[in-house]
């Protein structure tokens, strides 16, 4: 059995980009998880599955490895500066509690600036998988993609729904199937009771 050697955690709230995922250290702690669970990671069915989990986690962890600066960095002057808001963008996250998945959708709409700062509407999709693919709370995200509207996009008002399910409630502990936890961020302009109300009306399909 092989242990890497211990390495402090890093002690940041938010961490820090660490470019390199370290796929010998997660093979060896999927080992001793193995171990830990009374499974034998030298039978044959296991062999690879250390290397297939670390590479597993490499990707449901790469927005720790990404920034939003890289995501936002295309953007258009399209002289628009109405709300633009995408509905229903599909969401997997990791609950940082239990490291089990959270799932749902993801509403994210922004009044432009008025210079008109406008990004490509993928980008608002891939900017929800910076935050969400990595140890994560829901209210966390939602902040975090609104903030990062704000400050990168120069946005004059931002609006941020999540609706989502944690297995970590479904799949074990309380067990409730079904229960969606809706988490909402509101910058800006959109504070203004008629424009989040537009917002809302979008986002529920009811304009
Ligand atoms: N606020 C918030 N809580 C979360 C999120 N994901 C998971 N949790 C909760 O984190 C809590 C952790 O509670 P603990 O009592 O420390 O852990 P636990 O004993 O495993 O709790 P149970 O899940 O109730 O069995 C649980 O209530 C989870 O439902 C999240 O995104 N936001
Ligand atoms: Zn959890």
């Amino acid at each position: 059995m092989t242990t890497s050697p211990i390495r402090p955690l890093r002690p940041e709230a938010e961490p820090q980009i660490i470019r390199e995922f370290d796929h010998e250290r997660a093979e060896a702690a999927v080992r001793e998880l193995l171990y830990a669970i009374g499974e034998d990671p030298t039978r044959e069915g296991l062999l690879d599955t250390p290397a297939r989990v670390a590479r597993a986690y490499a990707e449901l962890t790469q927005g720790l490895r990404q920034t939003p600066e890289e995501v936002l960095s295309t953007t258009f002057d399209l002289g628009h500066d109405e709300m633009v808001l995408v509905r229903d963008i599909e969401l997997w996250s990791m609950c940082e509690h239990h490291l089990v998945p959270f799932t749902g959708v993801a509403h994210v709409g922004y009044i432009p600036a008025a210079s008109g700062k406008i990004t490509g509407l993928s980008k608002l999709a891939r900017l929800v998988d910076v935050y969400a693919k990595r140890p994560q709370v829901q209210e966390r995200l939602t902040t975090q993609v609104a903030d990062a509207l704000m400050e990168i996009l120069e946005a004059r008002g931002v609006i941020v729904v999540i609706e989502a399910e944690h297995l970590c409630m479904t799949m074990r502990g309380v067990r409730k199937a079904g229960a969606r936890t809706i988490t909402s961020a509101v910058r800006g302009i959109l504070h203004n009771a008629a424009t989040r109300g537009e917002a809302m009306a979008l986002i529920r399909g009811t304009h």
